[in-house]
């Protein structure tokens, strides 16, 4: 059997680094939602581990033990299998490529196993499955189910949330930004966490609110990387853009808009202006549906 598996792009809506652990990671209070497309992994039992990687966004991508689609099947210990990984989500961009196909294969695998799996505080149980996921990278927790989530600690502790639609439109100017040197020029660690949720009336009231939370890596990132300021400065002035904000360590920036019309007609101006700048639009929520293994 062959199943193919959606690795949805995760957006960080809000990020705020709270603190520091001593091994080094920081503490994270994070609003994360999901977009509905992303890369996709095929997935079909086999004698040993393989992998091709195909699609836009497939070059500098290892088609290794390199690749965390390998790492994290291998750490299941649920068996080899031949994968194909389709990219479309830019690496080391800051929507969780990476951790998402991660957490695709594992979704396949168990699939494949015949096994449903339980998260919790970061460790994934299945059977005699029990594996560290946010070991394995501290953004894989919330993709492995990938649905709107405030996340604390590094990435581990998850908690459901309800939000309404949010039309986006994401932008990377294909620079990539390395997650630890981002974090390594943070200069303040300690900052106030987000706001308590309220309950949101309409997408108005919840980008009014968003308006008010911040990204604590973006000062760090566009230190890193200028063009993170001019990606920003480009989503505000598009026609309807209620917000603009960068997601995760960048350099990819949405802006958020109360319509998904109003998202499409904004990407297709951003394009004709910026070509070389990767985009795509879409409703950010849950996708938990969407990134359930399909029979090939
Ligand atoms: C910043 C975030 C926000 O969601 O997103 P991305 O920019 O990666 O999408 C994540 O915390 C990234 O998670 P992930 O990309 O899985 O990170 P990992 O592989 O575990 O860690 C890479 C490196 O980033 C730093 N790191 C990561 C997470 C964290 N909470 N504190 C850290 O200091 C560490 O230097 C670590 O060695
Ligand atoms: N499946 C994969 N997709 C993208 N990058 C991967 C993958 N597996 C390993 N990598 C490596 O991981 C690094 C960060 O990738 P990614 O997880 O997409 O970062 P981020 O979460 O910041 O977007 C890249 O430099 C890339 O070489």
């Amino acid at each position: 059997m062959s199943l193919a598996v959606l690795a949805p792009a995760k957006v960080n809506l809000a990020l705020h680094v709270t603190g520091q652990r001593a091994d080094g990671y920081h503490l994270l209070d994070s609003l994360v939602s999901f977009a509905p497309f992303g890369d996709r992994l095929e997935i079909a039992p086999a004698e040993e581990i393989s992998l091709t990687v195909a699609g836009p966004e497939a070059a500098g991508v290892p088609a290794d033990a390199r690749n965390l689609v390998w790492k994290a099947l291998a750490a299941t210990g649920l068996g080899a299998a031949r994968m194909r990984l389709v990219k479309h989500l830019p690496a080391a961009s800051g929507i969780g490529g990476g951790s998402s196909d991660a957490t695709a294969a594992i979704r396949g695998a168990l699939a494949l196993a015949g096994l449903s799996g339980q998260l919790a505080a970061g460790r994934l149980r299945a059977g005699a499955l029990d594996l560290d996921l946010a070991a394995l990278g501290a953004d894989l927790p919330m993709c492995f189910a990938p649905h709107p989530a405030r996340a604390t600690g590094i990435g581990e502790h998850l908690a459901p949330v309800t939000l309404p639609p949010l039309p986006a439109l994401l932008v990377n100017p294909r620079v990539e930004v390395p997650t630890p040197t981002v974090f390594k020029a943070l200069t303040r660690k300690d900052n106030p966490p987000i706001d308590p949720i309220p309950a949101f009336a309409d997408t108005r009231a919840c980008i009014a609110w968003l308006a008010t939370q911040r990204n604590d890596l973006e000062p760090p990132a566009i230190a890193a990387a200028p063009v993170i300021a001019d990606v920003l400065a480009a989503l505000e002035a598009l026609p309807g853009a209620r917000l603009a904000r960068m997601s995760g360590s960048g350099a990819t920036c949405f802006a958020l808009f109360e319509t998904l019309a109003e998202a499409k007609a904004a990407e297709a101006r951003l394009a004709a202006a910026h070509p070389a700048w990767w985009s795509a639009s879409g409703t950010l929520g849950n996708q938990e549906e969407a990134a359930r293994p399909q029979p090939l």
